[in-house]
């Protein structure tokens, strides 16, 4: 078939968006792998999908898979192009929408200067149901938060553990730019105590309302940003307190600002969406 899609970025991670209201989408894990590979496909992070609600209170489905494929539960960063999608397409009439993922619902809105604000909903603090298995481990209380050892290769690293619908670590590093992401991040990435693999954030802390931060994202590897990391990282920092809201979150594609109010409270995103092309290809 020929495939009509458009690539969009956000803070530099790339994704490709596919209308499949009004084209017919059922691939394989391999055809969403084959799409995404950056030599025999278009390239990109990750393929947003933009579905029919299917319940009376959202206007749409939002479905994501990573670039190995893998089928997941929220994008932030996706979710800021998704909208600019729908509005620039036509398919809404709205600029404040509210989009249902696999997990949970999400309202982005289109601001009127191009930006994106998101409701990204309330974080999910409980380590069992990040999913992260801690029985028999001795986690290290420090503030409202506990950091957990992972021996990764011949380290140990403390982490902090948070959901923002889809799993992340987040550690403290002195320098985003000298820190082991790449070594480090797949070893995470992959750590036995996350059943459902997880997404692994480094976090550089600038001041108590700035950070620098690198993620190693779960099923695509290192990207120039992550939203939902981006949540993650200042969730984790206010609960150890060493933030507070909002913060100014670096990446090395953007910035995007982050506010939480706390616990039980949404994350609200704020950030760029950038169409870059329209394409066809024959999958
Ligand atoms: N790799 C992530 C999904 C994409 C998240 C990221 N691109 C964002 O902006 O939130 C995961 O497997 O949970």
């Amino acid at each position: 078939m020929k495939l009509k899609f458009t690539k969009m970025h956000g803070a530099g991670n790339d994704f490709i968006v596919i209308d499949a209201i009004h084209q017919d989408v059922d691939f394989t894990r391999a055809q969403w792998a084959r799409l995404a590979d950056r030599r025999f496909g278009i390239g990109a992070d990750q393929i947003l999908v933009v579905h029919k609600p299917e319940a009376a209170d959202v206007d749409f489905r939002y479905r994501i898979y990573n670039s190995d494929g893998s089928e997941v539960e929220q994008c932030g960063n996706g979710s800021r192009a998704f909208v600019k999608f729908v509005v620039e397409k036509g398919l809404t009439d709205k600029r404040s929408i509210r989009v249902q993922t696999m997990k949970a619902i999400i309202a982005p809105r289109l601001e009127d200067d191009g930006m994106v604000t998101v409701d990204m909903g309330a974080p999910v603090l409980e380590p069992a149901q990040v999913p992260f298995q801690a029985d028999g481990l001795h986690g290290v209380p420090e503030g409202h938060d506990v950091l957990w050892p992972l021996d990764v290769g011949t380290s140990r690293v403390l982490v902090s553990v948070v959901s923002m619908g889809n799993p992340h670590a987040v550690q403290v590093v002195a320098d985003v730019d000298t820190a082991p992401v790449l070594d480090t991040g797949p070893l995470v990435e992959h750590h036995p105590r996350f059943p459902a693999r997880v997404n692994a954030g480094f976090m550089q802390i600038v001041d108590r309302h700035h950070i620098r931060l690198r993620v190693y994202e779960r099923g695509a590897g290192e990207t120039l940003a992550c939203g939902t990391g981006s949540c993650a990282a200042v969730v984790a920092g206010i609960r150890r307190g060493l933030l507070d809201s909002p913060v100014r979150v670096e990446a090395r594609g953007g910035e995007l600002s982050i506010a939480w109010a706390g616990p039980g409270q949404p994350v609200m995103m704020t950030g760029p969406a950038v169409t870059v092309f329209e394409g066809e290809i024959e999958i």
